[in-house]
């Protein structure tokens, strides 16, 4: 027998091969589509804490994994027998089928997303609890644009899977590429032929929607982006579109925050034994100590990152944070919410939206909390941008700046929710000797100008050039509080005097 190449060559302009192709087209992008959503729910719901949706998740997973996609075809085309109501969309083998494989499909890409949504690091869900972002504000805004795109590429595999999946619809009868060839060849018995043309179809869609999405993996790939070039004639907009930008600087002398019986453990390990603090306005506190010390753990209760054992904080005089162990609940979420973004945080590893541009970073929770216009808001972002000389990089995203300047992004953020206290997490201690100077510059300044800071450092010459107070931390207990030109005069046998004399020698 002899191939017959002008017949396998007609068929590649054959009008029901390309009706055909063109529902497989929809097809599969209907499937890919309704997979991600559907998948994303149900990675989502894999991994809350609410059990019985944990479980009904998992098991969705489990059991539509596992089961054949020709089966669940089947199963899905013929359910009319049992529930003849579902004849209106399930007679039709395009719906059926696309119900089906969206049934299958939504579990095999739920693992996708999982891997996507595991990939995002604890610090970017930090950050945004600090700049009060909810739930689902989180999810939109920073979890869901980083965890797609790290899914991206097992996505664009998987929609290949399902162009290929598409020929199984065949055995329920949807005029697809293959029942279309079937056809043809039943009639001339010109087998191989038909299946060239059949695999000429696949392999164009294949590769023309793969390279579509190729293309929009690329698009959103911030690592790949070139910086934009900055224009000078762009930003800190008109004093009258600018939000009231300084940094807050409080009434000196009241209590801006008070800690009382501060307690928190981490299993059998008691990290904070009962601390008190009174931070007042306009006062600059560095908390030093030992490594372990719980210099961390403190400041990170102070802001709600950790929850408290026991003790209460109170903020500007009212309560804001309040213990385990303690039945209070007074203070309604609405009210908590607006003392965490009262209350800046900067941490140790910057934590900035890798997605995000650097102004975006700044003026993302000021445009989540609606706290002014698009420009408006745009003016501070540049305000604050500048106010730490980073301006001129507004336009770059957080891979295309050094350490220092990253920290020095992550300062203008916690500034531009205007906050009434900032809290430092060792804010120097990520970066390479020769950027330190740049981030404690800042630092200082923001200092000058009467910002309430508390600062948890290891740059001890820094920490007692420009605190009003220094708390040596050690063990969970404050065991010294003093203004540094006090502590520096301790007795050389006390434990602040050998910590310090220790750390000149190291
Ligand atoms: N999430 C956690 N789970 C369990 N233990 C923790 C956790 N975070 C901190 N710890 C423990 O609590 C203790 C205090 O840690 P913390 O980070 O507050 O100390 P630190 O004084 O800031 O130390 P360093 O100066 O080294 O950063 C340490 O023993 C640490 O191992």
């Amino acid at each position: 027998m002899i191939f017959d190449w002008h017949y396998a060559l007609s068929l590649l302009a054959d009008k029901a091969f390309w009706s055909a192709s063109w529902r497989v087209v929809e097809l599969s992008i209907a499937t890919w589509m309704i997979g991600i959503v559907a998948g994303f729910l149900l990675a989502l719901g894999k991994q809350s804490r609410i059990a019985p949706l944990r479980v009904a998740c998992s098991a969705y997973i489990w059991l539509f994994r596992s089961l054949p996609l020709l089966v669940l075809l089947i199963f899905v085309y013929n359910l009319p027998q049992v529930f003849p109501a579902s004849s209106v969309v399930l007679a039709d083998p395009f719906w059926a089928g696309l119900i089906a494989l969206s049934i299958s499909e939504a579990a095999y890409i739920a693992e996708i997303h999982r891997g996507g949504l595991l990939s995002i690091g604890k610090g970017q869900f930090e950050a945004g609890r600090a700049l009060g972002l909810r739930y689902l504000g989180l999810q939109r805004l920073v979890v869901v644009p980083q965890a797609f795109r790290v899914a991206l590429p097992s996505l664009v595999n998987e929609y290949i899977t399902i162009v290929k999946l598409t020929s199984l619809v065949s055995v329920i009868s949807l005029a697809e590429i293959l029942l279309v060839g079937e056809r043809l060849y039943t009639q001339n018995f010109k087998v191989l032929e038909t299946m060239l043309a059949v695999s000429f179809y696949y392999v164009l869609i294949v590769t023309v929607v793969g390279y579509a999405l190729k293309l929009l993996e690329q698009r959103l790939d911030v690592v790949r982006r070139e910086p934009a070039a900055f224009s000078p004639a762009e930003p800190a907009a008109s004093a009258a579109e600018t939000v009231a930008a300084a940094a807050r600087v409080e009434e000196t002398g009241r209590v801006a925050l008070e800690a009382a019986g501060l307690r928190k453990r981490y299993g059998e390990h008691e990290v904070l034994k009962g601390v008190d603090l009174k931070v007042q306005a306009g006062e600059v506190i560095s908390v030093i100590g030992p490594s372990g010390s719980g210099k961390t753990s403190l400041i990170r209760t102070l802001n709600g990152l950790e929850p408290l054992d026991d003790g209460e904080i109170v903020l500007h005089g009212k309560l804001f944070q309040w213990g385990a162990n303690k039945a209070r609940r007074a203070v309604s979420h609405r009210e908590h919410m607006r003392g965490i973004v009262d209350i800046g945080m900067v941490f140790q590893s910057f934590n900035l939206f890798p997605h995000r541009s650097v102004l975006d970073n700044v003026t993302l929770a000021p445009r989540y909390h609606d706290r002014g216009s698009k420009a408006a808001l745009r003016g501070l972002g540049m305000e604050m941008l500048s106010k730490v000389g980073m301006g001129a990089h507004a336009h770059k995203y957080p891979h295309q700046l050094s350490g220092g300047q990253q920290q020095r992004v992550a300062i203008a953020r916690a500034l531009a929710m205007k906050p009434s206290i900032v809290l430092f997490d060792e804010p120097t201690s990520a970066l390479d000797p020769e950027l330190v100077a740049e981030v404690l510059k800042v630092i200082e300044q923001l200092a000058r100008e009467g910002m309430t800071m508390v600062i948890v450092t290891h740059e001890i010459n820094f920490a007692f050039r420009i605190s009003d107070r220094i708390i040596f931390l050690e063990n969970g207990t404050i065991v010294a509080d003093a203004a540094p030109r006090v502590m520096s005069a301790f007795d050389k046998d006390s434990r602040v005097a050998h910590f310090l004399k220790d750390l000149q020698l190291a």
